[in-house]
C-alpha cells in the first residue's frame, strides 16, 4: 500500500539517522513505500534541507544507478560548545580532583546522552576524512570510542595493558606513563588492523601523553596511519608533553589541591583551525 508523504518522511528520517555513513539506494526507499523514486528524490530533498538548517548532519547524495544517499551525522560548533560549556560546569564540580591531578570521569562516562552528545562532537571533527577504525585504550577510553566509532559507522580497537589469552597473539610496544615517568606496556591484538588503517585515537583523559603516545607508536607498529588524536579531557602537564597534535573538549586550567576544587574550560577543540 502507498505510504504519504508525511509517513515516508517520519520513517525514512529515523531508518537514515539509524543508519549513518551507509548508502542506500533510492530503490530501496522507493521499495519500503511503494512510491516512484521522483517522490523519494523529492522527500530526501526535504529532509536535506532540514538536516542542513538544524545542523543534524549531511545527506549527501551518490548519483547514478549505484548511488543513492548517505547520511553523515554532525553538530553545529555552536551547539558543541554550548554543551562543553555546560559539561565543563559540571567538572568543575567538588570533589573531582584524584591523587596526581587526575580528575574523576567515570560517572560522566557511564552517561548514554553525555556519550551519544561526545560521540557526534568527536566524530563531526573528522567530517570528510576517510577513517578506518576508531583507537583507544581500556578503560575509561571504551565508551568513548564507542560512541564516536558508532557517528562514523566503523569499528574500533581496544588497546590493552595487560596480556589477555583471549587477544591471541598481540603486538606491544613499551611507553613513558607520562604522570608516573615509568616504563609501561600495552598491546594490541594482530587480528585488530589492517596495514594502512586510517586510524582516530581517542581516551578519556590526557595528562602526559605517554599513553596516547603510546597508541600512536602502536600504529606505527601496524604500518597503520593516524587521523588525529581527541581526548575527553585533558589535564596541565609540567614536564615536556609527549604529544603535541591533539584536540581535547575539556581543559582542566587550574587545580586546588587545598580545596580539592578543579576550574575545567572548553578544551582546544574550539581554537580557530
Ligand atoms: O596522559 P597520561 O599521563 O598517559 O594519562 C592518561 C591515561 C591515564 C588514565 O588511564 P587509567 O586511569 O590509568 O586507566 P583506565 O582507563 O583503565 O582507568 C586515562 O584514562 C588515560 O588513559
Amino acid at each position: 500500500m502507498k505510504v504519504r508523504r508525511s509517513e515516508r518522511l517520519i520513517d525514512m528520517t529515523h531508518y537514515l539517522l539509524d543508519h549513518p555513513h551507509e548508502l542506500i539506494s533510492l530503490t530501496f526507499f522507493a521499495k519500503r513505500y511503494e512510491s516512484a523514486k521522483s517522490s523519494i528524490s523529492e522527500d530526501l530533498a526535504i529532509i536535506k534541507k532540514t538536516f542542513r538548517e538544524r545542523g543534524t548532519g549531511l545527506l549527501d547524495t551518490i548519483p547514478g544507478a549505484a548511488g543513492g544517499v548517505i547520511f553523515v551525522p554532525m553538530i553545529s560548533k555552536e551547539e558543541a560548545k554550548e554543551y562543553v560549556v555546560a559539561l565543563s560546569e559540571r567538572l568543575s564540580e567538588q570533589d573531582r580532583l584524584l591523587p596526581g591531578g587526575y580528575v574523576y570521569l567515570s560517572d560522566l562516562l557511564g552517561e548514554p546522552e553525555l556519550l551519544r552528545q561526545v560521540g557526534r562532537i568527536i566524530a563531526s571533527k573528522y567530517l570528510g576524512e576517510k577513517i578506518d577504525a576508531v583507537m583507544t585504550v581500556a578503560t575509561k577510553g571504551v565508551p568513548i570510542a564507542q560512541a564516536v566509532s558508532y557517528y562514523l559507522n566503523v569499528p574500533f580497537v581496544i588497546v590493552r595493558r595487560d596480556s589477555k589469552i583471549t587477544e591471541g597473539s598481540t603486538v606491544s610496544v613499551n611507553y613513558v606513563s607520562g604522570s608516573s615517568e615509568r616504563i609501561e606496556k600495552m598491546e594490541l591484538s594482530k587480528r585488530s588492523l589492517k596495514r594502512g588503517s586510517r586510524v582516530l585515537v581517542v581516551d578519556d583523559f590526557m595528562k602526559g601523553g605517554g599513553t596516547i603516545n603510546g597508541m600512536q607508536g602502536l600504529i606505527e607498529e601496524f604500518e597503520a596511519e593516524l587521523v588525529g588524536v581527541t581526548v575527553f579531557a585533558e589535564a596541565k602537564f609540567r614536564g615536556e608533553r609527549a604529544v603535541k597534535k591533539y584536540n581535547s573538549l575539556l581543559f582542566v586550567e587550574d587545580v586546588n589541591t587545598q580545596t580539592k576544587t578543579i576550574s575545567v574550560v572548553p578544551g582546544n577543540y574550539f581554537d580557530e583551525e
